[in-house]
C-alpha cells in the first residue's frame, strides 16, 4: 500500500476508533438498493465517485444488478418502511398531509396556506411585519430575518413544530433565492429539522437538498443522515456523517479543529448497526455502541439454559502453547494423533495400541500443498484457507520471512520454559504472531479480490478500506505501544508484508498497535469440541475391562488443540464476576465453534454478560487478571462486595487498625539493603545513612523516596507513579526511573541517570554526571535487541526471494545474513521434551520490558502472594529484596496493603536463593546471623543486629492489622460492624453471596 493509500485516515480513524471508515463488503448493493429508492421518493442522488463503495466481490455491483431486482427490494422495503410509519408513534400532520404513493410520508408539503401576509401565525406576527415592512423600505432587513429565524428555533423547541414549519416556509418564500442567497441554507436546514421532528424524513430530505453540496454545514449533513437513518437508509445515511465530520473537521474556509462527541457517536451508533444487525437477526440479542463501547443486550427473555447463540470463529490460530497438536489451520478441527499426545514408551504398549486402532477416529490430515507447516482437516478448508489468507503468508520456502514467522511461532513455544529472555523483543505469549499475521493476510487478500474483480492490478484506496472494514467488529480502548516491546516482530511482519507476493502492504507502527490491541482485547480461547482425543477417552472409559488395562495412561488432565479465536458476537460481550451467560465449545455447522448459554433468566433488555475469568477466584486475582489482559478494573456487583484483606471493612472502608495505611517507610543504619516495595500505597519511604544500597520501589504510588546518607546506591523506582525523589547525600550513584524529581545534595561521586524524567538537578556536588535521555533513546535502551539494524537486514534478507520488486527497502548485507542465521540456530534448540507450561514468564516478559523493574516486585509480591510482610536475607552475597506488605494485586483502596508502621515485624533469612514466605504475626525470626539492622520506622519499631559485616540486609517488617469478622455465608467479605453488614447485604451481597 503506498502512503497515499495507507489505511490511517489521522485523526478521524483514531477519534472513531475505527481503523478506517471505509465502506463494508456488500455495500455496493446496499446502496444501489437506496438509490432505487431516493429516486421513487423524487429525491436527487447527489454522490460523487468517492461516495460509493467497490462492487462486492463475485457480486454485481449497481451498474450490472438485475433492475428488476433493484426494483423487488425496493418494493419491499417501501412497504416495510410504509407500514412501519403507520405504526410509528403519531407523526405530526399540519392542515392534513397529501402523501405520494411512493412517498412514506409527506406531512405539511403541500397544503399550507401562504401566511407571508398572515401576521396573525403564532407570536411571528410581528416579527414577520417586520421583515416584510424592513424589504419594502430597504432597511435592517438582515437584522429583522435573524430575529425571524430565533423566533423560530425557539417555536420549534417549545414543539410547535406545524408553527414553526408554517413560519420557515413563509421566511423561504419571503427571503427569495436572490434577495441574500447565504442565508436561505440555514431556514432550508431549519426545515429539515423542523420536518425531522415531525417525523416526515422525506421531506427534510427534500429540504436539505435545496442547499448546493458546497453550502451544507455540518449541521445539515447531520439532520439528512437522520433523516436516512430514520428511513433505514443506512449506507447513504452513513455517507452524511461521514461529510458531517468531515466538514466539522474542517469547516470551508476555517481552521483544522475537532468535533464534537455527539457527532462521532452518532457515527459509530449507525456503524455499529450496519456492522452487528445483520449478525444478531436470528438471535435474541441486540448489540448497541454505548459511551462504554459494545455491549449485548437481550431483545426479550431469555430462559436460565437456553442458548443464546452459536458462533464460528472468524479467524483463528493455535495458541502457542498447544502447538504440537496437530489441527486444522482453517477451522481449528483437532487432528491430533496419539503420538501428539502419548511418549514413546506409553506407545509401545500393545494394549493402547489395540485401543487406538478400534478407538481412535480416524481422520487424515490435508497438507498445504505449498508448505509443510500446515494442514487442514479438509481439502474445502485448505481451499478457503488459500484464497482468504494463507497465500498471503505461504512459507514455500525456507528462507522466506513467511518461514521465520512460523519458526518464531515454533521456536517461542519450545524455548519459553527455558528461557524466556531470549524471546524480549520477539514476543509474548498473549496470542500466537501468526495470528495477527492471518488478519492482515486476510485483509492483503480480500483487498486483492476487490481490486481483481474490478480488472485491477492494484487495489485502491476504497479497496484497502473495504478490506479492512471486516476487522472493525473487533474494537478496542487500549492503545499502549506494543510495537516498542516486540520491535523484531513488527520488523518482520513489516518486511513480509511490505515485499508481500499478493499486494503490498505497509504495517505502521500505529496500525501493528492497533492490530495487537484489538486482537488481544477480543480474542477467545476455545477447543474442539470433538477432539479425537476426547472421543477415545470417552470410548475408553465406557468400557471396563479395557479402562483397567491402560486407563494408568491418561489419569493427567488432557492437553487439547487450543485455539484463540475471534467472534464476532461474542466479543462485544462485557465481563462480570456474576455472569448471566457463559460460554462452551461446541460444534456449529460441523466445525469447531462457540455457543453461549443463560446460566440465570434473563430479562428483555437487561445486559448479557459471561466471565472472562474463572469467577470462583478471589477477588484480587479476578482483578488482577482482567486488569492484566484488559486493562480494567472490575467493578462488577460482586466486585463491590466482596473484599480482598479481613483488615479492611469490605462495606465502609475503615481500618482495622489506627495506622496509616497510606505509608510505608523503612529505615536502617548501616545494612547492605534497605529496601522497601510497594503497590498502591501512596508513600514509599526507604531512608538509610551509611548503608550500601538503598532502594524504595512503588508501583502507582504517589510518592516514591529513597534518601542515602553516605550511602553507595540510592534507587527509587517507580512506575505509574506521581513524584519519585532519590536523594542522597554525600553517596554515590542515584538512579531514578520515570520520576519527576531528583536531587542530590553534596555528593561526591553522583550519577543520576533519568528516564523520562522531568527535572534532574544537582547541587553542591564535586563530581556530578546527569544524563536525561530522550524518550526514543530511552525507549531504544528499555528494549532489547531495539533498533537491531542486523535483525531487520537480515530480515529483508530472507525475504528477497519472495519478491524482487521491492528491494530498495528490505536490503541484503551478506554478513548480517549470517547473523541472523545465528539468531535462527538460538531460536530453534533442539528439544524432544514435551513443551512445559508457560503461563507466567512470557507475561513477565511483557511486563519487563513495559514496565521496568517494577515487575520485580510484581513477581516477588505474587510469588508469596501474601499481603503479610516478610524479609529475606542470604548467605550468598548478592542483595535479596523481599516485598514488604506488598499486595501486587490491584487494590481499588489505598489502604488496602499492609504498611511497615507495625507493632510486629519479622524479618526471615535463609541461605537458599529464593524469595521464602513468611508467617505474620510473629515477633521477628532472626535465623542467620548475617542478618543485620532492621528497624521500622514507627512507634514500635524492631530491630536486628548482627556482628558481621559480610552481608547486611535490613527490610521492613509487617504485621497483618486485627481482622474483621467475616461473612459466615461466603466468607469473601469483612465488616467492621454488624450495621455494616446489613447495609451491605440489602445493597448487593445479598444477590452474589454463595455459601460455601
Ligand atoms: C471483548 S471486549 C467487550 C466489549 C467491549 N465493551 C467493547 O466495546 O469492546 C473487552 C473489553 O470490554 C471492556 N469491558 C468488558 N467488561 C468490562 C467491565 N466489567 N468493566 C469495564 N470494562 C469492561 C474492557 O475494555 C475490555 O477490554
Amino acid at each position: 500500500m503506498s502512503s497515499k493509500t495507507k489505511c490511517e485516515g489521522g485523526g478521524l480513524a483514531q477519534m472513531m476508533s475505527f481503523d478506517c471508515l471505509g465502506f463494508l463488503p456488500g455495500d455496493d448493493v446496499i446502496q444501489a438498493m437506496e438509490i432505487e429508492l431516493m429516486k421513487r421518493w423524487g429525491l436527487s442522488i447527489d454522490f460523487k465517485q468517492s461516495d460509493s463503495p467497490p462492487k462486492a466481490i463475485g457480486g454485481k455491483n449497481r451498474t450490472n444488478r438485475d433492475t428488476t431486482e433493484l426494483e423487488q427490494a425496493a418494493n419491499e422495503v417501501t412497504e416495510s418502511t410504509a407500514m412501519k410509519e403507520k405504526a410509528e408513534v403519531q407523526k405530526t400532520e399540519c392542515n392534513g398531509s397529501e402523501g405520494s404513493i411512493d412517498t412514506p410520508t409527506s406531512v405539511g408539503s403541500s397544503s399550507r396556506t401562504n401566511l407571508v401576509s398572515d401576521s396573525s401565525v403564532a407570536n411571528d406576527g410581528n416579527v414577520m411585519g417586520h421583515v416584510v415592512a424592513s424589504k419594502t423600505a430597504g432597511n435592517n432587513v438582515e437584522e429583522n430575518v435573524q430575529r425571524l429565524y430565533d423566533e423560530a428555533v425557539e417555536i420549534l423547541k417549545k414543539g410547535n413544530y406545524c408553527d414553526s414549519l408554517i413560519l420557515v416556509d413563509d421566511a423561504l418564500e419571503l427571503i427569495g433565492p436572490d434577495d441574500w442567497p447565504s442565508c436561505r441554507p440555514r431556514w432550508w436546514i431549519l426545515k429539515a429539522k423542523v420536518l425531522n421532528a415531525m417525523g416526515d424524513h422525506v421531506e427534510a430530505l427534500r429540504s436539505l437538498q435545496k442547499v448546493k453540496i458546497k453550502d451544507r454545514s455540518e449541521d445539515a449533513w447531520i439532520e439528512g443522515a437522520t433523516a436516512l437513518g430514520k428511513l433505514e437508509l443506512h449506507v447513504t445515511s452513513e455517507v452524511w456523517l461521514k461529510k458531517a465530520l468531515l466538514s466539522c473537521m474542517k469547516p470551508a474556509g476555517g481552521e483544522q479543529r475537532t468535533c464534537p462527541r455527539k457527532l462521532t457517536h452518532m457515527l459509530q451508533a449507525v456503524r455499529s448497526g450496519r456492522i452487528y444487525d445483520p449478525l444478531v437477526k436470528d438471535t435474541p440479542i441486540e448489540i448497541n455502541f454505548t459511551g462504554n463501547g459494545r455491549e449485548v443486550r437481550a431483545e426479550r427473555k431469555i430462559s436460565r439454559g437456553e442458548t443464546i447463540f452459536k458462533e464460528l470463529p472468524e479467524i483463528l490460530d493455535q495458541s502457542i502453547s498447544s502447538h504440537k497438536r496437530t489441527a486444522c489451520d482453517r477451522c481449528g478441527r483437532s487432528l491430533v494423533k496419539p503420538e501428539d499426545i502419548f511418549s514413546k514408551g506409553h506407545l509401545a504398549c500393545a494394549e493402547l495400541q489395540k485401543a487406538f486402532k478400534r478407538f481412535w477416529p480416524k481422520k487424515t490430515p490435508v497438507s498445504c500443498g505449498s508448505c509443510d507447516r500446515v494442514v487442514y482437516c479438509s481439502d474445502s478448508c485448505r481451499l478457503e484457507a488459500w484464497g482468504s489468507y494463507h497465500r498471503a503468508i505461504c512459507p514455500s520456502s525456507p528462507e522466506t520471512t513467511a518461514a521465520m514467522l512460523y519458526d518464531v511461532r515454533k521456536s517461542f513455544r519450545d524455548v519459553m520454559a527455558s528461557d524466556g529472555s531470549s524471546w524480549q523483543g520477539w514476543w509474548n505469549n498473549e496470542f500466537s504472531p501468526t495470528l495477527m499475521a492471518k488478519v492482515w493476510a486476510s485483509i492483503m487478500c480480500q483487498a486483492k479480490l476487490l481490486a481483481a474483480s474490478d480488472g485491477r492490478e492494484s487495489a485502491t484506496k476504497s479497496d484497502w478500506f473495504t478490506a479492512g472494514s471486516q476487522f472493525e467488529k473487533y474494537s478496542t480502548s487500549r492503545d499502549e505501544p506494543v510495537k516498542e516491546v516486540v520491535p523484531k516482530m513488527f520488523e518482520l511482519l513489516n518486511c513480509h508484508f511490505r515485499r508481500c507476493k499478493v499486494l503490498h502492504y505497509d504495517i505502521t507502527e500505529k496500525n501493528f498497535n492497533r492490530k495487537y490491541h484489538q486482537i488481544a482485547t477480543n480474542y477467545i480461547t476455545f477447543y474442539d469440541a470433538s477432539d479425537p482425543l476426547r472421543k477415545f477417552v470417552d470410548k475408553v472409559t465406557t468400557d471396563n475391562k479395557m479402562y483397567k488395562r491402560i486407563g494408568k495412561y491418561f489419569h493427567e488432565p488432557l492437553p487439547k488443540a487450543e485455539f484463540h479465536g475471534l467472534f464476532p458476537m461474542a466479543s462485544c460481550l462485557n465481563h462480570s464476576c456474576a455472569p448471566n451467560a457463559m460460554l462452551e465449545c461446541v460444534d456449529v455447522d460441523g466445525r469447531p465453534g462457540i455457543r453461549i448459554i443463560a446460566t440465570s433468566d434473563i430479562d428483555n433488555g437487561e445486559e448479557i454478560r459471561i466471565s472472562y475469568v474463572d469467577s470462583r477466584l478471589e477477588r484480587k486475582e479476578r482483578r488482577r487478571k482482567l486488569l492484566k489482559r484488559f486493562g480494567f478494573l472490575c467493578q462488577c456487583l460482586k466486585c463491590q462486595h466482596e473484599g480482598d484483606f479481613p483488615e479492611v471493612c469490605t462495606y465502609c472502608g475503615k481500618n482495622a487498625d489506627i495506622t496509616d495505611r497510606e505509608s510505608i517507610q523503612a529505615t536502617a543504619s548501616g545494612a547492605k539493603t534497605v529496601n522497601v516495595t510497594a503497590t498502591v500505597i501512596d508513600n514509599v519511604t526507604a531512608t538509610d545513612i551509611e548503608s550500601d544500597n538503598v532502594t524504595a520501589t512503588g508501583t502507582k504510588s504517589d510518592n516514591v523516596t529513597a534518601t542515602g546518607t553516605e550511602s553507595d546506591n540510592v534507587t527509587a523506582t517507580c512506575t505509574e507513579s506521581d513524584n519519585v525523589t532519590a536523594t542522597c547525600t554525600e553517596s554515590d550513584n542515584i538512579t531514578c526511573t520515570e520520576s519527576d524529581d531528583i536531587t542530590c545534595t553534596e555528593s561526591d561521586n553522583v550519577s543520576a541517570t533519568s528516564t523520562e524524567s522531568d527535572n534532574l538537578s544537582a547541587s553542591g556536588t564535586e563530581n556530578t554526571q546527569t544524563s536525561s535521555l530522550t524518550e526514543d533513546a530511552a525507549a531504544e535502551r528499555r528494549t532489547p535487541g531495539g533498533g537491531d539494524a542486523k535483525i531487520t537486514s537480515a530480515l529483508a534478507a530472507g525475504a528477497d526471494s519472495e519478491s524482487a520488486s521491492d528491494t530498495s527497502s528490505c536490503s541484503l548485507q551478506t554478513e548480517e545474513q549470517a547473523s541472523i542465521e545465528g539468531e535462527r540456530t538460538k531460536y530453534k534448540p533442539e528439544t524432544n521434551q514435551e513443551p512445559k507450561k508457560i503461563d507466567s514468564k512470557p507475561e513477565k516478559q511483557m511486563d519487563d520490558s513495559q514496565k521496568g523493574s517494577a515487575n520485580d516486585s510484581e513477581t516477588r509480591a505474587a510469588e508469596t502472594n501474601s499481603t503479610n510482610s516478610k524479609s529475606v536475607s542470604d548467605s550468598s552475597d548478592e542483595v535479596k529484596t523481599a516485598a514488604v506488605g506488598v499486595e501486587p494485586i490491584i487494590s481499588d483502596s489505598k489502604t488496602q496493603a499492609a504498611e511497615t508502621n507495625s507493632t510486629n515485624s519479622k524479618s526471615v533469612s535463609d541461605s537458599s536463593d529464593e524469595v521464602k514466605t513468611a508467617a505474620v504475626g510473629v515477633e521477628p525470626i532472626i535465623s542467620d546471623s548475617k542478618t543485620q539492622a532492621a528497624e521500622t520506622n514507627s512507634t514500635n519499631s524492631k530491630s536486628v543486629s548482627d556482628s558481621s559485616d559480610e552481608v547486611k540486609t535490613a527490610t521492613v517488617g509487617v504485621e497483618a492489622a486485627k481482622k474483621f469478622p467475616t461473612c459466615g455465608r461466603c466468607k469473601k467479605a469483612w465488616y467492621c460492624s454488624q450495621r455494616c453488614q446489613k447495609e451491605a447485604w440489602k445493597k448487593g451481597h445479598k444477590k452474589i453471596c454463595v455459601k460455601v
